[in-house]
């Protein structure tokens, strides 16, 4: 067993640490990761789905990365939405680890999409919804509004856009968590502002170590503390013209 492997299955082993037959769903995992990441490899020769081709890196910066989410927030039960989620980070690893989660992976990108689609077919897991359309579409559907407990997003847009996009599918109460790296103190005010506007309170900023990568990744744990307006999100050329929080001109 390799040192990643050796290392993301004692990350699991810790998550399953109270749970009966503890042994036996910590080997499953581990073997659906293994999966999962065969897969994703197999695919990424003729999909554009990752520039993380090293096998142990798949293993470090695709699936750890995505699990230390649960060190900030894991409910028993949660709807989880991954807006984004690309090849299904960080959604479908959380999914992997707490499978009772109903979750929903929402993509804008057609050859990403039929992926997810493949390998959660391929994983045998239930409860996923894997939906192709736009965060600020979708999220001023009634049926989608306010909907999830848990709504992350790794690596989708700048942070008062990645708020926007967030905010409206995320029930009052309920929590979104963003995996981040190398936001500039601006961009950091910038969200703190948007995050007023959107109904959004900023918890935690928590930081995370991967083993061998100490490369400054942290989580920002988000209440919404009150419905997100309704006037929100706009539509993507407001919101990337005129991002949340933007500090008017004028004098
Ligand atoms: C850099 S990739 C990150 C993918 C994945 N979250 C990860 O961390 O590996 C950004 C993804 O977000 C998707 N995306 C960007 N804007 C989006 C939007 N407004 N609605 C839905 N998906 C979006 C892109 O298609 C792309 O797959």
């Amino acid at each position: 067993m390799s040192e990643a492997e050796e290392t993301l299955q004692a990350f699991i082993e810790q998550l399953y640490a109270q749970a009966p037959e503890a042994a036996a769903q910590a080997a499953q995992a581990l073997a659906r990761f293994l999966r999962y990441r065969e897969e994703l490899l197999r695919w990424n020769e003729r999909v554009n789905l990752t520039a993380i081709v090293d096998p142990e890196e798949v293993l470090t910066r695709h699936f750890l990365d995505s699990l230390t989410i649960l060190t900030a927030v894991d409910p028993p039960i949660c709807r989880l939405l991954d807006i984004g989620s690309g090849a299904g980070f960080p959604g479908l690893p959380i999914k992997i680890v707490r499978p009772a989660w109903a979750l929903t992976l929402l993509e804008a990108t057609a050859r990403k999409v039929a992926f997810l689609r493949h390998v959660c077919q391929v994983l045998e897991l239930e409860g996923i919804t894997v939906v192709h359309g736009r965060a600020e579409l979708l999220g001023r559907d009634p049926a989608y509004r306010g909907a999830f407990d848990l709504v992350t997003a790794r690596a989708v847009a700048a942070l008062p856009v990645v708020l926007e996009y967030a905010a409206p599918y995320c029930r009052v109460g309920g929590t979104i968590v963003l995996p981040r790296k190398g936001d500039s103190p601006e961009e950091m005010e910038q969200g703190l502002r948007a995050a007023d506007q959107l109904g959004l309170t900023l918890e935690a900023q928590l930081s995370v170590t991967l083993p061998g990568l100490d490369d400054g990744r942290y989580l920002l744990l988000w209440r919404q503390h009150q419905p997100c307006p309704p006037h929100f999100p706009r539509n993507n050329a407001a919101i990337l013209k005129h991002p949340a929080g933007e500090r008017l001109g004028g004098c």
